[in-house]
């Protein structure tokens, strides 16, 4: 008989943790179902949703037979997460929390938590993803504490793991997981990797967890629960009122309470006016909003972005990149949205270039944003839905189905609008120069 190994599940109280520790227990391991808790939190009617979802862990491990611990994250979760996010806003970006969370507190304190406190030979999340590890490979990777050198990740590891895309592609959920350090990724198991979310909840029905099917699906934001964001955000921010301005002409169409929870490519709704307007940009410095009159307009699009030092999750750089300092792939900036083939150049200090094939729209076609404009958002959920929109955080790499990592965005290229403008000046001082205009056509 082998050793029977040891694994820790991070349980929330949702359908997929659940079923993820009910298939370890299947496969002959020691199961401990930890739930983690990030945030004091009392919804809009008082109830503490953090506690319900405890208990429902909690009785998921009873009927797994199964111990079950608590842990609190809630400081590590304000300094490392929520403080990250505010200074965010103030910068006027939009963070993406989640991707924050399982960077700094699953992968991170948890993981520790699992690994060392527990004595686990891995630890398990219920995330719809893929590592290139079979279990027992996880199992036999030693508790390496890497030395504090001046090289690199891929001087050190010599068979990378690769983060990949869960087999219900509908469910994926790489996206949030693009900034966890290897180290935490070569002890993990996600049970869910070969699973559709409809064959789960049949299993959880199956395995008679109907009170944790009967909730809600969890969305977005884990911690603030079902509020309304605006207020919460303001609890915690002080506003900063400005102007919204036309980018087309520079004049002003009125006035906002403040820009941080307006988001790009978003309606604005703008007293007074008629029109729709639809935010294109921000002047952090001074307050401005600029809007254009249409949702299509040139100003929202881009082709091009930096990120800061890029975090690849197998090899730190991919050999390819190294070689010939540009690598083919995918881009996406928005949880499920269509992958779109770009081009990645790799600069010294390890931030990216991201060549997009197309300019993409700071939100994708045709989304919820024109139909439901930011005043009207009743809760976090609906703002989720904004936020998934809006300009991103994090520009995430795939390379077929592997998710190669992701880096900050922190600059963008020049907009079609202001290429189009560029061009139109260009040709009205030719023009008044008397100079031939080139033809674009030859
Ligand atoms: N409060 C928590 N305590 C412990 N683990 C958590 C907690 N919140 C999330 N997790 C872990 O992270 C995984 C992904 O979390 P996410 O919030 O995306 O929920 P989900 O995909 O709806 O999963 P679930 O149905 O298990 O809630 C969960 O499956 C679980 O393993």
């Amino acid at each position: 008989m082998g050793v029977v190994r040891h694994v820790v599940c991070a349980m929330s109280g949702g359908v997929d943790s659940s079923v993820a520790a009910l298939l370890l227990k299947r496969r002959g391991y020691n199961v401990t179902g930890v739930f983690m808790k990030n945030w004091d939190s009392l919804d809009e009617s008082g109830v503490c949703s953090t506690e319900r979802d405890c208990d429902d862990a909690y009785r998921v491990c009873q009927t797994l037979d199964i111990p079950f611990h608590q842990v609190s994250y809630v400081k590590e979760y304000w300094h490392d997460v929520f403080s990250n996010l505010l200074k965010e806003y103030e910068k006027g970006r939009t963070p993406n929390p989640d991707i924050l969370c399982n960077k700094y507190i699953k992968f991170n304190h948890f993981h520790k938590y699992a690994i060392h406190t527990l004595g686990a030979d891995a630890m398990a999340t219920g995330h719809y993803a893929r590592t290139s590890q079979e279990d027992e490979e996880v199992f036999q990777q030693s508790h390496t504490t890497r030395p504090t050198t001046l090289f690199r990740d891929r001087f050190e590891i010599r068979n990378p793991v690769k983060l990949c895309k869960g087999a219900d592609l509908a469910k994926d959920q790489t996206f949030f997981l693009s900034q966890i350090s290897q180290d935490a990724l070569r002890k993990t198991l996600f049970p869910l990797a070969g699973l559709t979310k409809e064959f789960v909840k049949k299993m959880a029905a199956e395995a008679g967890f109907h009170h944790v099917l009967k909730k809600k699906e969890s969305m977005g934001i884990c911690f603030i629960g079902e509020r309304n964001f605006e207020n919460f955000i303001l609890e915690y921010l002080e506003p900063k009122p400005g102007n919204f301005v036309s980018i087309e002409d520079g004049t002003v169409k009125g006035t906002h309470k403040g820009w941080f929870t307006l988001t790009l490519g978003q309606r604005a709704r703008i007293g007074g006016q008629k029109d729709a307007w639809f935010v294109v940009d921000k002047d952090i410095v001074t307050g401005d909003v600029f809007v254009a009159p249409t949702t299509n307009h040139p100003a929202l699009f881009r082709d091009t972005a930096r990120t800061d030092r890029f975090h690849w999750i197998a090899s730190d750089p991919p050999a390819e990149l190294v070689r010939t300092q540009m690598m083919e792939c995918h881009f996406r900036f928005i949880h499920q949205m269509a992958l779109i083939p770009c081009t990645v150049t790799l600069n010294m200090d390890g931030s990216v270039w991201i060549s997009l094939s197309q300019p993409v729209r700071a939100l994708t076609p045709g989304q919820v944003s024109s139909q439901a404009p930011l005043q009207d958002f009743p809760s976090h959920v609906d703002f989720m839905r904004s936020l998934a929109l809006s300009l991103p955080q994090f520009a995430v790499l795939y390379k077929g189905d592997e998710c190669l990592g992701s880096g900050k965005m922190v600059q963008l290229g020049p907009s079609e609008f202001t290429l189009q403008k560029g061009r139109e000046r260009m040709v009205a001082n030719l023009q008044q120069n008397d100079e031939p205009i080139p033809d674009p056509a030859g």
